[in-house]
């Protein structure tokens, strides 16, 4: 890859500066033998400049002091994957925002307050988030999961009436991405990210998947869902409830046993603190019929409501789609928050704008479920226009891309590869402005990944990273003690359904409709004689 300065705009200029790290970082001492020591103190701060960290595996070494170099990122622009590899946002990652703890303070509110609900309110904005302000994310330590997956491949199998047929929606797709990161899937409608995402979550587990899917080189066990959080892209919350009871009996069921309710509690007032929902947190949630609270708000009950379990793998399908721009930077920046404290994020993502798509640190560009871009998101233009392909006009990168995968060219350089096919007319498949058809530049694109991306991805993936024996050891003996008793469970669902139904049984409409029918029939037999047998028969 050239200069990555004359690659239209693009170059992102990030870098972070990493203040390091005593001994005992995550990465290098056996803190992993303990959940409440899982990583160590780090501070990060992002800024904007022309610097970058220089991640070395060194420092991933055993020494138990590490030191972190910063150097000039605009010399080079190769397509590294040694970057990519070990990630300047792996150092980020399991580096940022560790020195924080919960701080267990400010749940003052009784819990039968937790009822009351008022309607919203443009005073219910919560203005830190509204207004552009971005909080700080602290949460307490996690353990770190890298994330790999190599030749990724799903089918399904549809039964006609005399024959089975195979759809093949996934063709080896590779990839990585640690602590810290996140990593963004794009692609047109159809082209598999949803599918891709489940598997990478651990939530579609059959024989029609191949591939290999590690975390911390292990297969996915029943000890990673615990740590996994994922986000559905309708979002699955209880209309009636408002924001701090939708979190609050989140936390109540699915935090530690060894936690009293009041712990528990004060980690909901925790979440919706950092996730800046305080100012509507007694609105509810609200559906078509009732109103309740915004679009960004309810995303962003949904993602409290996944790491208020403090999960290492954070999973959400798209999570921006339906809101607007600006609202979806804040959900993206969000997302950057929740990794920078030392968490694997993972989402797919529609069309984001430009300003949002720089926010990602890894990019995987889907079409028709094959691999067609895996690497740093400020590097896929630089990458495209290497095999042939820029925007021939300014365009937003995301949209550029989007119309690669769709193998749609207008106002996309042609290469030089397609542009000979064309040209000798052998191909039959050329459309007829001159421009080759969408089938044959999904071929290139993809023939371009392979020979540039996944081989060179594939040697990266199989190194086995330094710190996987700790990491096993720590995977095999720490367990969480999630989840409460089944009494209680029951008893937190009883509570939370009566809350949630209560509009419904208690609503006036129905009440006056069961009085009147009550009435109604009352009169019907009132003073009936019931002195004969036919007679209470009837009444009965
Ligand atoms: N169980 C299934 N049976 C048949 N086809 C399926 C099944 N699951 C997924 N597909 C097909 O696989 C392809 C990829 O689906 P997937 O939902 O992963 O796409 P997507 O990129 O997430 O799309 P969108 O952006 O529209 O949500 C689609 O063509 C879909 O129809």
């Amino acid at each position: 890859m050239e200069n990555p300065n004359s690659s239209s705009g693009l170059y992102r200029t990030q870098s972070e500066q990493l203040t390091k790290i005593s001994e005992g970082d995550a990465m290098t001492s056996g803190v992993f033998s303990d959940v409440t020591k899982e990583v160590e103190s780090f501070t990060l701060s992002r800024k904007s400049s022309r610097n970058q960290v220089l991640a070395s595996p060194g420092r991933i070494g055993n020494s138990g002091r590490n030191t972190y170099l910063k150097k000039g990122k605009s010399a080079q622009m190769k397509f590294d994957f040694d970057d990519v590899a070990s990630g300047a946002a792996l150092s980020r990652a399991s580096s940022a925002g560790l020195g924080f703890s919960f701080s267990l303070a400010g749940f003052t509110m009784p819990s039968d307050e937790l009822g009351d609900s008022r309607p919203f309110s443009d005073d219910d904005i919560p203005e830190d988030i509204e207004a552009g302000m971005r909080k700080k994310f602290h949460t307490e330590p996690t353990l770190p999961i890298h994330l790999k997956f190599t030749e990724v491949t799903y089918k399904v199998i549809t039964k006609g009436v005399t024959s089975t047929h195979e759809k093949h929606i996934l063709h080896g797709i590779n990839g990585m991405v640690n602590p810290g990161e996140v990593l963004a899937l794009m692609g047109p409608s159809g082209s598999g990210k949803t599918t891709l995402l489940s598997l990478l979550g651990g939530r579609v587990t059959d024989a029609n998947q191949g591939g290999s899917i590690t975390y911390n080189d292990q297969p996915y066990s029943k000890f990673l869902k615990s740590r996994i959080g994922f986000v559905t892209q309708d979002d699955i919350l209880f209309p009636h409830l408002t924001v701090k009871e939708t979190i609050t009996y989140a936390a109540l069921l699915r935090l530690p046993k060894t936690l009293t309710k009041q712990e528990k509690e004060n980690q909901a007032a925790d979440i919706i603190r950092e996730l800046g929902l305080e100012r509507c947190q007694d609105t509810m949630i609200g559906n078509s019929f009732v109103r309740g609270v915004s679009g960004g708000e309810r995303k962003r009950v949904s993602i409290g409501n996944e790491i208020i379990i403090n999960p290492s793998l954070l999973f959400l399908d798209e999570p921006t789609s339906g809101l607007d721009s600006t609202t979806a930077l804040r959900i993206i920046e969000l997302l950057q928050d929740i990794a920078e404290t030392g968490k694997t994020v993972i989402t797919t993502i529609h069309q984001p704008s430009s300003r949002l798509f720089h926010k990602f640190d890894k990019l995987i560009l889907l079409g028709k479920g094959s691999l067609l871009y895996f690497g740093k998101a400020s590097e896929a233009m630089t990458y495209f226009s290497s095999i042939g392909c820029s925007p021939l006009i300014s365009m937003n990168p995301a949209e550029f891309l989007l119309d690669l995968a769709n193998g749609n060219l207008n106002d996309v350089s042609v290469p030089h590869e397609l542009e000979d096919k064309v040209d000798l007319g052998n191909s039959g498949r050329e459309t007829r402005n001159g421009k080759p058809s969408p089938a044959i530049v999904h071929e290139y694109l993809v023939e371009a990944c392979v020979a540039n991306v996944s081989k060179e991805m594939k040697k990266k993936l199989t190194v086995r990273s330094s710190i996987d024996q700790e990491i096993k050891s720590s995977a095999q003996s720490v367990k969480r003690d999630w989840g409460t008793s089944w009494t209680k469970q029951y008893s937190i669902l009883f509570r939370r359904g009566i809350k949630e139904r209560k509009h419904d049984y208690f609503s006036w409409l129905r009440i006056t409709q069961i009085v009147a029918t009550a009435i109604i029939l009352g009169l019907l037999w009132w003073r009936s004689n019931v002195h004969s047998p036919k007679d209470l028969q009837n009444q009965v």
